[in-house]
C-alpha cells in the first residue's frame, strides 16, 4: 500500500541555523520558510535527489511539535511521511487494523498542497507517522 518515501522531518530550535546548516555545511538545496497555521508549523523543505528533508519549527499556541522540541530540546526526528495513492482507502485500511488516525481523521491539506493524514507513532513502533496522497 505505501508507495515512496516523500520525506523525513526534523523539528528543530532553530529554523535560520539550522537552513544555514543544511545549505552550507551539507551543500543541499534548501527553500524558503512557508507558515503552515493550518498545520502549527513553519517548514523549510530541502530537495535531496532521492526525498526531501523537513525542518519544522513550532508556529502558533498550540504547535502539535512543541511537546516534542521540549522533550528534545535539541531538535530530532520528527516524522517519516510516506506515500500512497489513495488515502481515504489507506486510512479506512489501518483503522480496520486498529490503527490510530490523529486529529479529526479527515485529510487536511500539506505543505505540498496535496492530503495527508498522521498516524499515531504508539501504532508504528515509536515512529509517527505521515501519509501523504500523490
Ligand atoms: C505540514 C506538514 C506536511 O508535511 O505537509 C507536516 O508534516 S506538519 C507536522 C506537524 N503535525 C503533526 O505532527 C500532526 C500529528 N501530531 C499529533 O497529533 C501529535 O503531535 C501527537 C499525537 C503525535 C503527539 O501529541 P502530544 O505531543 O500532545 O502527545 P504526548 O506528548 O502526550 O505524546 C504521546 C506519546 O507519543 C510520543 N510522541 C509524541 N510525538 C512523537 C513523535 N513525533 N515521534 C515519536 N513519538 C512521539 C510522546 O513521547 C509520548 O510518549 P510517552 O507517553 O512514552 O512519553
Ligand atoms: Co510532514
Amino acid at each position: 500500500m505505501i508507495g515512496r518515501l516523500n520525506h523525513v522531518a526534523i523539528a528543530v530550535p532553530d529554523l535560520d541555523a539550522a537552513s544555514a546548516q543544511y545549505r552550507n555545511t551539507l551543500g543541499a538545496k534548501v527553500g524558503a520558510p512557508q507558515d503552515e497555521p493550518d498545520h502549527g508549523v513553519t517548514v523549510v523543505f530541502i530537495e535531496l535527489p532521492n526525498t526531501k528533508i523537513e525542518l519544522l519549527y513550532p508556529l502558533g499556541e498550540a504547535s502539535p511539535i512543541a511537546g516534542f522540541l521540549e522533550k528534545n530540546p535539541a531538535g530530532g526526528i520528527h516524522h517519516i511521511c510516506y506515500e500512497v495513492d489513495d488515502i481515504l482507502a489507506a486510512r479506512d485500511r489501518l483503522k480496520a487494523e486498529g490503527a490510530r488516525v490523529l486529529g479529526s481523521g479527515e485529510p487536511k491539506i500539506g505543505a505540498h498542497g496535496k492530503p495527508v493524514l498522521f498516524l499515531h507513532p504508539k501504532d508504528f513502533n515509536g515512529c509517527l507517522v505521515e501519509l501523504e496522497q500523490v
